[in-house]
């Protein structure tokens, strides 16, 4: 077990132990937000058809030829082709058809007239100008082309990729399976909601932020409750969180207490310790352990260093085994609206507000900062990233930040 290690050291060894999850086939619309894992190429021109962008008339642009406002042509009005119908006539010399905006066009036509530039009647349809072949056509395949490579392995799926799906009548889609993440609170002190709240205990707080942070990911949260701070229980839990997970996050009972026993039934349940202690703030006692190809994730049970931590450690582990490319927190310059004189020989952490104006980005930083304290956890959409050995900061300084719900950073 490595120990002290550098949030740097402790991100790599995670990412290079964990890869990413198998296919699964889901119904389109479970898709959205999971990761495509298959290529997929168009079977078809979309539009199918020529089709006319317009509600009109299809004439023959030829017929059209030295239309003027003092020298209209008169079309005699065919046959009528609403969206979703085709005509089995032909138009021919001096003809025209009354078509509606989507509605294929009719053989003979090359170019549609839209209402409000003629005038008709049941009968007869008056053109004013001359309208070239191809006016007002949409071309089959505008969109896309049978044999395009429309959708890569490896995209997001967000709400038009499941449009572009469903034009293809793709029903059900390949894509990576959500990660399975399980959360396991430890701690005598603990207390689920339903449970009293006598002297000395506080309610179990971490398995909710924890589930609401994984669901945000697209990823299925498992709360197995709370557990005492018993080897033999810990034990136990972790081996049925094993069993249904592909991550297991414990909180609590890793720093050096007498009743701080994760890293010892991490052990005990078969999985190798990868490493103890960070050197970070808020979060430092987190240890992470492997079995199989499963991590365990023993963060702090201060909300706020949990919370924290799991960005850090937990969030790329899950968008990688979605089969997430990009799971770097976005990183921006950022002017400190409050002096941060605290020194620090740790990388830090600390919660902040940002927001952009007239170019620039701002960030306020709250009046709590203990990893205790998770009411100034509200309105934190950022992490002021301090390097070791750096500040104290002033208000004005430029500072980093990390963007914490910008999920997309371009390789
Ligand atoms: N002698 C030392 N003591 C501590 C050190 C140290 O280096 N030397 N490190 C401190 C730091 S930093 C942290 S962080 C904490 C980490 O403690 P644990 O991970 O062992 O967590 P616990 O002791 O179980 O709990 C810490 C704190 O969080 C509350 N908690 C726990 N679980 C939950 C939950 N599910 N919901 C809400 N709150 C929870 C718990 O009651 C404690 O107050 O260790 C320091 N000590
Ligand atoms: O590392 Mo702890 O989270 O600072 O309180
Ligand atoms: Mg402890």
């Amino acid at each position: 077990m490595r120990t002290n290690v550098t949030l740097e050291e402790a991100l790599a060894m995670l990412l290079k132990e964990s890869g990413t999850i198998e296919a699964v086939h889901v119904p389109l619309l479970d898709a959205l937000g999971s990761v495509l894992a298959e290529n997929i190429v168009s079977d078809m021109d979309m539009p199918p058809f020529k089709k006319s962008p317009l509600d009109g008339y299809a004439v023959r642009g030829e017929d059209t030829e030295g239309a003027s406002k003092d020298t209209p042509i008169i079309l005699k009005v065919m046959d009528f082709v609403p969206a979703g119908y085709v005509s089995n006539k032909r138009l021919g010399k001096k003809e025209a058809m009354r078509i509606m905006t989507g509605a294929k066009i009719p053989e003979g036509a090359d170019a549609v007239v839209k209402f409000e530039d003629t005038k008709y009647t049941e009968e007869t349809v008056t053109v004013y100008k001359k309208y070239p072949v191809g006016t007002n056509i949409v071309k089959a395949g505008e969109d896309m082309e049978k044999g395009d490579l429309v959708l890569q392995k490896g995209e997001v799926i967000d709400a038009p990729e499941i449009g572009i799906l469903a034009t293809l009548g793709k029903a059900y889609v390949e894509v990576f399976r959500k990660p399975r993440v399980a959360i396991l609170s430890t701690g005598d002190e603990l207390v689920d909601m339903q449970q009293p709240l006598v002297e000395g205990k506080i309610r179990n707080s971490n398995s909710y932020t924890i589930a609401a942070q994984i669901k945000k990911l697209g990823a299925k949260p498992l709360m197995l409750g709370i557990c005492s701070d018993a080897i033999e229980i810990i034990k136990a839990k972790l081996n049925s969180a094993l069993n249904w997970a592909d991550i297991v996050i414990t909180t609590g009972g890793v720093s050096v207490g007498d009743h701080d026993l994760a890293k010892e039934a991490f052990r005990e349940v078969g999985a190798e310790v990868l490493f103890w202690r960070v050197r970070m703030k808020p979060g430092t006692p987190i240890a992470v352990a492997k079995k199989e190809e499963k991590l365990i994730f023993g963060l702090s049970g201060n909300p706020a260093a949990a919370y924290i931590t799991f960005e850090q450690f937990v969030r790329p582990i899950i968008l990688k085994k979605m089969g997430r490319g990009n799971y770097k927190l976005m990183e921006v310059k950022s002017i400190l609206e409050s002096d941060f004189t605290k020194a620090s020989n740790q990388n830090r952490f600390v919660r902040g507000n940002t927001y952009y104006r007239d170019g620039k980005y701002y960030t306020r930083l709250p009046e709590k900062h203990s990893s205790g304290v998770l009411t100034s956890l509200m309105g934190t959409n950022s992490l002021f990233y301090i390097k070791a050995l750096t500040g104290p900061y002033k208000k004005g300084d430029e500072i980093t930040v990390q963007l914490l719900n910008h999920p997309e950073v371009l390789k």
